[in-house]
């Protein structure tokens, strides 16, 4: 690797996309925003090419799933600490150790790029020799580093390892910190006849009935996708709908829609469903996505918390939540979420299922769900509703209904899959979203 720091901020190849992946980081950490949607907002301006945008989401997301190792390879090697008023200089090294420890990137072509994006920042500039030595020596120490970070919670936030350890135990806390380090399964759900499409995708048939992808890849060109046979649905996220058991002709709100993976579940089956989100754009998402899968539903733009209607047969309850369940595959969540944010969430998600009981006939079924792994989002929240509504009793879940994964029903009978479950040889193809489902009869 030269010695010599490159000194010109011209574009040169992958320099933007460099640009894009830091400022990704820097956003995402400074406002405490969604990935997903900060690349959407920020990404337009760079004016990339599609490869060069992959580029840099792909060394922003490994930035996130590794942050824990990365700042702490940085901060070792710094010894008077990160300079103040330094500008970009701590996301472009955060972004450059991405490359360097993770990704499959040249060590000289991750410390070059990002010694001219110093350059390019007067604030950051001033420290170009220190950020040069410091990536060196991240390159030529690689192995060392990864070596040391074997504690599985090095790249997890400690309020998050402190709430799993006391809720699920120090083993399986570990293993859930620990699955969170490799790239998430891609899985589908179809409309019908799963075994054939798993066939022709050359995927896996999961005992619940989803499909897991061998391959990571390109979707809107494999079969199927064009005719709306199959829609991409974490395996985990598949399964309140199929506690929810809808039957065709049955009245069914789904209250939290968008964008709309249950909803087309249940319209699949052929109930009547009403899809209720308030959010507009998000609801847009959930009409195309219905349209592509040639499905209907009555779409209501509405507070959930206050929209009323005649009661429904069944309803389901998709809350939103702090998402700790989906982690592995939004690793930004575990650098952008906070306790406040998980009591806020589950102060509205109380409302919502006050709302959602009062939608529910007599007779009629309610499930209500969260991505995330925090018990203050899932099993206190059903806890408190029935100690206050004696009309409601849970109907436990049975294995056969999730393909026989007992290990992902807990001892009230709700279900609870954890990031480490659904075990495969090959890492990328194991494991599923933490989602918390229970099921409920209004008596
Ligand atoms: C977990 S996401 C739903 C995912 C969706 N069920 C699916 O499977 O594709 C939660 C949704 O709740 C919506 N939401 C949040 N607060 C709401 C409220 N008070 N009323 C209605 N929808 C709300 C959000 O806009 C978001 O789309």
């Amino acid at each position: 690797m030269p010695e010599t720091e490159p000194k010109t901020g011209e574009d040169v190849p992958g320099l933007p996309a460099r640009r894009l992946a830091a400022t990704l980081i820097d956003e995402v950490l400074k406002a405490r925003l969604a990935l997903d949607e900060t690349y959407e907002r920020l990404s337009p301006a760079f004016g990339l090419d599609a490869a060069d945008a992959a580029l840099a989401r792909a060394i922003a997301i490994t930035a996130f799933r590794r942050l824990g190792t990365i700042q702490h390879a940085i901060n070792a090697r710094l010894e008077r600490g990160s300079p103040r008023n330094s500008g970009p200089f701590e996301p472009i090294l955060v972004a450059a150790a991405a490359q360097i420890l993770f990704l499959d990137v040249p060590d000289h072509a991750a410390v070059d790029l990002a010694i001219r994006h110093l350059h390019e920042d007067a604030r950051s500039s001033r420290y170009v020799s220190l950020g040069n030595a410091l990536l060196r020596r991240l390159a030529r120490e690689r192995d060392a580093i990864l070596s040391e970070a074997v504690d599985p919670f090095i790249d997890t936030p400690e309020w998050l390892a402190e709430s799993w350890r006391a809720t699920y135990g120090e083993a399986t806390a570990a293993a859930i910190a620990a699955s969170h380090r490799d790239e998430p399964p891609l899985d589908i759900s179809v409309k019908d006849d799963a075994s054939g499409w798993a066939e022709k995708l050359d995927g896996l048939l999961l005992p619940t009935g989803s499909i897991r992808l061998r391959e990571r890849q390109g979707i809107t060109g494999l079969p199927g996708f064009d005719e709306g046979t199959w829609w991409v649905q974490d395996a985990a996220a598949a399964l309140p709908v199929r506690l929810l058991a809808p039957k065709a002709g049955e009245r069914i709100v789904d209250l939290c829609a968008a964008p709309g993976g249950k909803t087309a579940q249940i319209a699949a089956l052929g109930a009547n469903v009403t899809a209720v989100d308030r959010s507009g754009p998000r609801l847009r998402r959930l009409r195309a996505n219905l349209e592509r899968l040639g499905l209907s539903a009555e779409i209501v733009a509405k507070d959930a918390t206050t929209w009323q209607a005649e009661p429904f047969d069944a309803v389901l309850l998709d809350a939103p939540c702090s998402a700790t369940g989906t982690i592995r595959r939004h690793p930004d969540v575990a650098w952008t979420k906070t306790t406040e944010d998980r009591d806020k969430l589950a102060a509205l998600q109380a409302r919502l299922l006050e709302a959602a009981a009062r939608l529910v006939r007599p007779g009629g079924r309610l499930v209500y769900c969260t991505c995330s792994l925090e018990p203050q989002e899932g099993e206190e929240q059903i806890e408190i509703f029935l100690a206050e509504h004696p009309d409601f009793a849970r109907a436990p879940i049975t294995p056969e209904e999730i393909g026989g994964l007992s290990e992902a029903i807990d001892r009230n009978g709700d279900l609870r899959t954890l990031p480490h479950q659904l075990k495969h040889e090959t890492p990328r193809l194991s494991g599923w979203t933490g989602f918390y489902a229970s099921r409920l009869i209004r008596l």
